[in-house]
């Protein structure tokens, strides 16, 4: 469960190496080149439209790399579990939360299957470990965005997945459902899991992730966060950011 192998050596459970991905062959995220480590918690921080959910789309399989690759220690991409933005969501989709957590299930019991005793004990512990015991029978379309975000984070705790990619987990979520959904993320930090979660609140990035990387398309700073989060590194990210986007067609830096 380690970070670290007998001799010190760190087990990286991902590499992004001279990593490009973007759309339509313009990037939006470029030449990153960094590891993530087995157990590690890591933040992903930066300013609007850096690269955050593209790179998890990358780690999804969802964008292939414009140039460079991703590659993947012991795991198989099979055993990702994502949480996308809420926006990305269909609310609209007629199924109830007791439906919809139990496709956390899904690699087991496949798209027909039925749930075995057993199965159904394990969806009421998800359900009862987000604190959304009682709402089993609801249509997702009528849970606040708070209890929706319960919800999916307890079809992630079925998914039993090593790797747990996380996008803006919190937006517009209270500070009690946010609290208690942090406390699901330490539970998968302590079974040594490895989550990446793009996140905006530089506090609880501090109080909660050891582990920082922040991008601005380019890869600005990755490290312990005490060390990422200076307000220098926000003031390049920033000054990155804002800068206009030359890279109109496909990079060609490196190319050479
Ligand atoms: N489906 C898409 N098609 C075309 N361009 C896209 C698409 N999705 C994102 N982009 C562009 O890629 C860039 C990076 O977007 P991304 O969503 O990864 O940023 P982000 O860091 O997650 O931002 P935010 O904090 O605003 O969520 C942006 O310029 C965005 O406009």
């Amino acid at each position: 469960m380690g970070h670290f192998d007998a001799g010190g050596a760190m087990t990286a459970v991902l590499k992004f190496q001279n990593l490009t991905l973007g759309y339509d062959r313009h990037p939006a995220v470029h030449h990153l080149q960094a590891e993530i480590a087995e157990g590690s918690l890591t933040a992903i921080v930066g300013p609007n439209g850096a690269g955050k959910s593209t790179l998890l789309k990358g780690v999804t399989g969802t964008l292939t790399p414009l140039e460079g690759r991703i590659t993947f220690g012991a795991l198989g991409r099979d055993d990702i579990a994502y949480l996308p933005q809420q926006s990305d969501i269909d609310r609209s989709f007629p199924i109830s939360v007791l439906d919809l957590v139990a496709m956390g299930l899904w690699r087991e019991i496949g798209p027909f299957g039925r749930l075995h005793p057993q199965q159904r004990g394990r969806v009421a512990d998800a359900i009862s470990a987000v604190g959304l015991t009682g709402f089993e029978g609801r249509p997702i379309g009528s849970l606040s965005g708070g209890q929706m975000q319960r919800a999916l984070f307890a079809r992630v705790l079925l998914q039993d997945a090593q790797l747990v990619l996380l996008d803006e987990p919190f937006t517009a979520i209270d500070v009690r459902t946010t609290a208690d959904l942090l406390g699901v993320v330490r539970r998968w930090h302590r079974e040594g899991r490895t989550v990446l979660a793009v996140l905006h609140d530089f506090e609880a990035v501090r109080e909660y992730f050891p582990d920082t990387m922040m991008l601005a398309r380019e890869l600005v700073a990755h490290g312990p966060t005490a060390d990422v989060l200076t307000a220098e590194n926000q003031f390049r990210a920033r000054s990155m950011a804002e800068a206009p986007d030359t890279d109109a067609e496909i990079c060609v830096r490196n190319a050479a």
